[in-house]
């Protein structure tokens, strides 16, 4: 549900009356005012008349299809969502059908659930239209999401000054990606982009990749290395879990950033070194520093400015094109994905973030044998995905939510009179009471 004070008003478009107004109940039930179309005219008029947040139509429709029906609304009330239902496998091409401007498909038997969730992150703003959207791709930083376009102009404007920059989001969610392309946006395009792992290895070790060693400095140090810190020079350092960062290593670091001098292990010599660092953490180095266990005056030096990463659950609206382009990259084969598997990638929670959808598309690759990846193969790719989101119930369990919908709609339109409402149902009082026992509905 919409966290508005005034419940979202839904507009349902099918010529299928029965179940125009079986989905009604649904979604009455769950607190949307519903107002039903049996045909695109209907819905054009009704749309003249009255506030819709949202509109839900059927492709197939006498007269006006649900195609032509959106091509109607999106001149007249741009940014208007609209949710198309589609009988299993009628819309071919997932891309296309995305630059019609839906943003969402829906397959019929419709599952209430999925249904719910769709209209929940729709109305939340989080899937966006589609329509005319251009893919955007900064540097390697793919996007259509609007939080993502601000985020790419804060890049831009930050790109050229030269400030240290820390990045944080979610693990897999693009953050080396993002430092990659704050890097290929700079003046320092041309000199290096160097990228270490501060979580990946033991304090030691870190020291000696970042700083370099002398020959003989420690055990095992058979010839002079030059660190990364140095390799860097004219460029951009990419230090990622800088959280991770062990204090004593924090003191030499800061020592670079403050004085532009690094000095080699076992080495008496201090070099110039030149470079932007650009940082990141998935932990919270605020709460980090609270503990003492990251430098106040280091995070002062890398967080000149922050940029957050949002994940892949706030911009739904990148999953369509991210999925499309990882598909190509990872396959020759023209393979696609139909519209309803998209609607299935758009219903989950993304915990690992891109980088969970990237080895998503991966799974679906392996063990999709034709060349369209439908929603059973991305329901079998999500993790815990095969229960929660059974398209198809069976008759019995769907005559069960009817009869449960059913009763507590007469039941509301009665104001709770339940003599009223056995009236309504054309059944006597007392089978109407049997009904409301097997349902488990109170009327109190
Ligand atoms: N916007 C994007 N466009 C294209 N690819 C992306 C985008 N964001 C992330 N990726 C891809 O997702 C994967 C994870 O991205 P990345 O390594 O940048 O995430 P991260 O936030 O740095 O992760 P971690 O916190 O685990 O280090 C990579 O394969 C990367 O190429």
């Amino acid at each position: 549900m919409n966290n508005n004070a005034l419940p979202a008003s839904l507009l349902l478009v099918d010529d299928d009356t029965a179940l125009a107004e079986l989905l009604a109940m649904r979604l009455e039930s769950h607190g949307y005012h519903v107002t039903v179309a049996e045909n695109g005219n209907q819905a054009l008029s009704i749309l003249k008349q009255t506030a819709i947040d949202l509109v839900i139509t059927d492709f197939k429709m006498a007269n006006m299809d649900g195609f032509a029906l959106n091509q109607e609304i999106k001149k007249f009330y741009t940014g208007l969502p609209v949710i198309m239902m589609t009988a299993h496998g009628s819309i071919p091409d997932a891309v296309d059908a995305m630059h019609q401007g839906f943003v969402s498909f829906l397959t019929k038997p419709i599952d209430s659930q999925l249904m719910l969730d769709v209209i929940e992150k729709t109305l939340k703003g989080k899937v966006k239209q589609q329509v005319g959207a251009e893919p955007n791709n900064f540097h390697g930083l793919l996007y259509q999401s609007e939080i993502m376009h601000q985020l790419v102009q804060q890049i831009k404007a930050l790109a050229n000054s030269k400030v240290n920059i820390l990045i944080q989001g979610q693990s897999g969610s693009g953050k080396e990606v993002a430092a990659k392309a704050i890097h290929l946006a700079s003046e320092q395009a041309n000199g290096p982009f160097i990228a270490i792992n501060c979580g990946a290895m033991p304090g030691h070790l870190l020291e000696s990749e970042l700083f370099g060693h002398t020959k003989g400095a420690f055990t095992g140090a058979v010839s002079d290395k030059q660190g990364l810190v140095q390799a860097a020079n004219g460029g951009t350092l990419f230090l990622d879990e800088i959280g991770d960062m062990p204090l004593d290593l924090q003191v030499k670091l800061l020592r670079v950033l403050q004085e532009k001098k690094v000095r080699p292990v076992g080495s008496q010599l201090e070099q110039d070194v030149n470079i932007r660092v650009v940082s990141a953490s998935h932990k919270d180095i605020v709460q980090a520093v609270k503990d003492n266990q990251f430098r106040e005056d280091l995070y002062y030096r890398l967080n000149v400015v922050s940029i957050t990463l949002p994940s892949l659950k706030e911009r739904l609206d990148d999953i369509p094109l991210l999925a499309t382009r990882f598909l190509h990259k990872l396959t020759n084969d023209d393979k696609q994905f139909n519209p309803q598997s998209i609607t299935r990638l758009l219903s989950y929670d993304w915990p690992g973030n891109v980088r969970q959808l990237h080895n998503i598309v991966e799974h679906c690759i392996a063990i999709s044998a034709g060349k369209i990846i439908t929603e059973d193969v991305v329901a079998k790719a999500l993790p815990d995905s095969n229960e929660t989101h059974n398209a198809f119930i069976g008759l019995n369990e769907a005559k069960r939510q009817f009869e449960y919908d059913y009763i507590q709609k007469v039941l509301a339109l009665s104001g709770g009179n339940v003599s009223e409402a056995a009236k309504l149902a054309q059944r006597n009082r007392s089978d109407f009471y049997k009904l409301m026992k097997k349902h488990e509905i109170n009327n109190d």
